[in-house]
């Protein structure tokens, strides 16, 4: 589904060929600075590479719109992006940007129920606490029509319970729902138990010390 061909980023990053599979989990691990994060925004032409290719579907990511690659490929960053007004309107901002049909009130509570997020619509979002808005940013993605899902660190806000509850469910909706997922992780144990491919980004880091990384 997704394909890095010769993939650089100046200093920070080389790939030469990397395959995400469609309708599966792929989890990033690697250590701190090893490039995890630029990986995951070269998949949606947040950044640009310095040589190389990545294509989606066989087709080169750069001869598609970037605001269409989003639709279909859509992020869900580390540190959530929370709309000024209520609960409501932050899971309908995509829909109402993609122009689709919002979705009803019994709808919306229930992917909130899926995320373990028992608030009410019509409170203001910025009220919530910082785990509380990672799980609506999660709510929100589960909403949009989009193929694939890149998921930067979603439960580094959330206790050990809640983690491990919001990510079941979020993969449980991604394999119901033939969607691909890629996310980034530094809980080993996590990646083991629900990844069907793990990319270890350390491999292919130019950013992290070298001497240290081989334990010279
Ligand atoms: N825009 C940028 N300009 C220069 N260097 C950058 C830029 N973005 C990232 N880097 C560097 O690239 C390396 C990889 O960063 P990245 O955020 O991708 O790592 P990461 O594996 O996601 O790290 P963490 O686990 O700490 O979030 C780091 O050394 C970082 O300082």
């Amino acid at each position: 589904m997704l394909q890095v061909e010769n993939l650089k980023v100046n200093a920070i990053l080389e790939m030469d060929q990397v395959k995400i599979e469609a309708n599966k989990v792929t989890c990033i691990i690697g250590k701190s600075g090893s490039g995890k994060s630029t990986f995951l925004r070269l998949l949606n032409q947040l950044t640009s590479p310095d040589e190389g290719n990545i294509y989606f579907k066989e087709q080169d990511i750069t001869e598609l719109d970037p605001i269409q690659l989003r639709r279909m490929i859509t992020m869900v960053p580390q540190t959530p992006v929370i709309f000024p007004g209520t609960v409501r309107d932050n899971l309908l901002v995509g829909q109402t940007l993609s122009g689709m049909d919002p979705t009803t009130d019994s709808q919306l509570m229930q992917v909130l129920n899926r995320m373990f997020l028992n608030k009410s619509l019509d409170m203001p979002a910025d009220d919530l606490s910082g785990g509380e808005k990672q799980r609506l940013a999660l709510a929100r993605a589960m909403l949009l029509s989009a193929e694939v899902f890149l998921l930067d660190e979603p439960s580094s806000a959330l206790d050990n319970t809640t983690a491990t509850e919001v990510i079941d469910a979020f993969t449980a909706f991604v394999k119901e729902s033939n969607k691909t997922m890629v996310m980034i992780t530094h809980d080993l144990q996590l990646a083991e138990r629900i990844a069907d491919a793990t990319i270890d980004m350390n491999q292919y880091s130019l950013s992290l010390d070298r001497k240290e990384y081989s334990n010279e």
